[in-house]
């Protein structure tokens, strides 16, 4: 029988492959058990996510791609405790997921800072909601401030700054908690190229700096591949796992290695997976289906 090779074999080094491994051996972070999700919607049931299985490991940057309506959103929801399951369980460690957490922190792309509140105090406020004193708080805010530039900003409001500064204070404040695992659903989609670029290397300037495991949804590929570990590719209809991809693209990641052939090479892959060009034929079949209407004045029923 001919032994399938998967089409970015060639680009696993062994250095990468031999890192690759080393992560799937370290303790689990997050584990996603046949995990199902539905929906009501007037009146009927919608399968949302289906039979979901995964584990991200410690320390583990794993980001989540897929079509639109695939329930990437749903899954950072239930992993966060917000949104309830029926079938199925989630654990951060060896704790059952029954609620939002403390072992849990999450960025979502609108920015959830308070905006009453300035920078300084954004970052304080879970610290001293867990019991920690004013002054201690104080100094470890400054610590987590100093750490993606912002000392000049301490005083500021949110309406005071710019999306990005809004971003690193929306991440700082979540890590100040000390959570396990960093939920972060398209923290950046609402920043430009440049900014987001910006962004992700403050992310991972930070991530390699503590001890923290990142599942972090995006829409952009390119961002995906620059971040991550490994990739956890989801299907729509109902939303279910495709593939688990390891990247195979050595660290510390650089701007260099957007432009590196494995990066293309990858990003292609990918491309197919997420959006097939099934959906194109799809679609120049009903372009042409519409020319035929306008021609013989019919409506057929294909919308
Ligand atoms: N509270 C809800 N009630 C009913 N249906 C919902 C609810 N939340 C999400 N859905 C439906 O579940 C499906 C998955 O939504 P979800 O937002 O998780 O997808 P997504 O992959 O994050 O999409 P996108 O990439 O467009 O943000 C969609 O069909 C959506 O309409």
């Amino acid at each position: 029988m001919l032994k399938h090779i998967h089409p970015l074999a060639a680009w696993y080094t062994p250095e990468i492959k031999d890192r690759n491994a080393r992560i799937l051996q370290r303790p689990k972070a997050l584990t996603i058990s046949n995990l199902h999700k539905t929906f009501e919607h007037k009146g009927k049931k919608i399968n949302v996510l289906n039979s979901i299985d995964f584990t991200a490991y410690k320390r583990e940057f794993v980001c989540v791609v897929g079509p639109s309506g695939c329930g990437k959103s749903t899954l950072a929801r239930l992993i966060a405790g917000l949104e309830t399951h029926e079938v199925g369980a989630i654990h951060i460690d060896d704790d059952l997921v029954d609620g939002p957490g403390p072992d849990r922190g999450m960025v979502f792309q609108s920015y959830s800072l308070f905006p009453w509140m300035t920078v300084k105090q954004n970052v304080m406020f879970g610290l001293t909601e867990s019991g920690m004193s004013k002054n201690s708080a104080e100094a470890e805010a400054f610590q987590w401030i100093d750490l993606v530039g912002l000392e000049k900003f301490a005083n500021a409001y949110p309406h005071q700054l710019s999306g990005g500064m809004k971003q690193r204070v929306a991440i700082i404040r979540a890590l100040a908690n000390q959570p396990k695992i960093l939920l972060m659903d398209e923290p950046f989609a609402a920043l430009d190229p440049q900014n987001r670029l910006k962004m992700q290397r403050y992310l991972l300037e930070i991530w390699q700096n503590i001890d923290i495991t990142i599942f972090f949804i995006t829409h952009d590929l390119d961002e995906a591949i620059y971040l991550a570990d490994r990739i956890l590719i989801l299907e729509a209809n109902p939303g279910r796992v495709q593939e688990t991809l390891s990247v195979p693209l050595p660290r510390p990641r650089k701007e260099e290695t957007l432009l590196s052939p494995e990066f293309f090479a990858t990003k292609e892959y990918l491309e197919k997976l997420v959006h097939p060009p099934t959906t194109e034929v799809d679609m120049e079949d009903k372009l042409s289906m519409v020319r035929m209407v306008s021609v013989n004045s019919e409506v057929p029923d294909i919308f």
